[in-house]
């Protein structure tokens, strides 16, 4: 049997692609640190992926197995070695620390084998591949550096899939939406996986889904936040964020139309059908983790500052994309260890510093004086 190795059985991991990998005829080897989860996925080797729909559809995931990094090195190293896939959805900010030990398995992999291992970092970022395999390599000898070339190919990709935080402790079941799209960016064909969707430029797509389904949902997620809603559906409910994100999701619409000469009718058909989805009050999706990881979220290159640096680049509106930022800056989640630190850095610092340090934004900039007034708009 085909193997993928897949770091993160969390949400995306277990309900998004490692599900595609074990439909596809793989057998699926999660690697995590979560004891229980892989402890659980060893002793039942199955699990249902549940559909977020008033009709409850479910489908059993099997030949699954799990592996903890942290205490299982070897039988992970073991399982690279054998693997045609090796993917992530872990979050970007752990990919450094899992790169040391996919290292010591790739250097294993290339003596054992010429079998070509294709590596996919599925993670909410911009050349999240790309980023991975920097470093991976950080921690290679030279030998193996020599193989990569040939025998380990990396591609950048871009997922796209809600998949909410579980209410079912002790369960290894995963409520999703229905809607999922794995786009992968790569010039040569790969085994295949169902779902999976080979592009020859994938900029188009990444963007079009960061700076849409996520910007749109951070939008919904802070606003409802300052608004002390629980939910993306209920926040939905209130018809002045619903237009909020409508003219947040025009600005970036704006921007990628004009960049990649999209068809303007068709992305306002791609806008409505995203808002569609953020209303299914199946998913019970909460706004704290659709807004977690604030100080991620104002990165140079994430869902709310880029669109804005290239809407003001391209001469166009941006000021809904400010207000957007601003709000993210007043996301103040006790339980999120990142808006902690942002709000202690904007109680020492200032707005002003924070945007420099966390977003790379001149002080002086037309961006960070209109976040400023919105966000002291916003705070009063
Ligand atoms: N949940 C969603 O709807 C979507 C999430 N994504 C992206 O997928 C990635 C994963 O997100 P989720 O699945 O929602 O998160 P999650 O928190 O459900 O899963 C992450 C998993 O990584 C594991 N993990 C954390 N640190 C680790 C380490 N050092 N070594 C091994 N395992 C470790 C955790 O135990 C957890 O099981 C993120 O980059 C996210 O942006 C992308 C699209 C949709
Ligand atoms: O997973 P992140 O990057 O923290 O952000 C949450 C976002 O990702 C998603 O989980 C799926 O794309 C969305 O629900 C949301 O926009």
């Amino acid at each position: 049997m085909k193997q993928a190795v897949h770091f993160g059985a969390g949400n995306i991991g277990r309900g998004f692609i490692g599900a595609l990998f074990s439909q596809s005829g793989y057998h699926v080897t999660f690697v995590d640190i979560a004891d229980q989860i892989i402890n659980q996925l060893n002793e039942e080797k199955q699990y249902q992926v549940k559909l977020a729909t008033d009709r409850q559809e479910s489908m059993t995931i099997e030949n699954v197995s799990g592996l903890n990094n942290m205490t299982q090195e070897n039988e992970v190293i073991e399982a690279i070695k054998h693997a045609t896939y090796l993917t992530t959805a872990i979050g970007p900010n752990i990919l450094p620390r899992i790169a040391p030990l996919i290292a010591k398995g790739l250097a294993a992999r290339v003596k054992a084998t010429d079998d070509i291992l294709y590596v996919i970092a599925c993670e909410n970022q911009i050349s999240a591949t790309d980023l991975l395999k920097g470093y991976i390599q950080e921690h290679l000898d030279e030998d193996t550096k020599a193989h990569l070339a040939d025998k380990v190919h990396f591609f950048n990709s871009a997922v796209d899939r809600i998949v909410p935080l579980q209410n079912n402790q002790g369960s290894l079941d995963v409520l999703v939406e229905p809607y999922y799209e794995w786009v992968v960016e790569a010039s040569e064909s790969l085994p295949n996986v169902e779902g999976m969707t080979i592009v020859s430029d994938l900029a188009p797509f990444i963007e079009r889904k960061l700076f849409t389904v996520n910007t749109g949902h951070a939008v919904i997620a802070y606003l409802g936040y300052l608004e002390n809603k629980t939910t993306i559906d209920q926040t939905l409910a209130d018809e002045k964020i619903v237009a909020q994100v409508q003219a947040t999701l025009d600005e970036t619409g704006s921007y990628l139309i004009k960049q990649y000469g999209l068809d303007s009718d068709e992305h306002q058909h791609y806008i409505n059908k995203i808002i569609n989805r953020f209303k299914n009050s199946y998913l019970n999706d909460v706004v704290t983790r659709v807004g977690r990881s604030p100080l991620r979220k104002l990165g140079p290159n994430d869902r709310l500052v880029r669109p804005a640096i290239e809407a003001k680049k391209a001469g166009l509106s941006y000021n809904n994309l400010a207000k957007a930022i601003a709000a993210a800056l007043l996301f103040d989640n006790k339980e999120d260890e990142e808006a902690v630190k942002l709000q202690s850095m904007i109680k020492e610092n200032g707005v002003p510093h924070v945007l420099k340090e966390v977003s790379g934004l001149d002080e002086n900039s037309e961006l960070t004086k209109e976040v400023l007034s919105s966000y002291n708009a916003l705070k009063k």
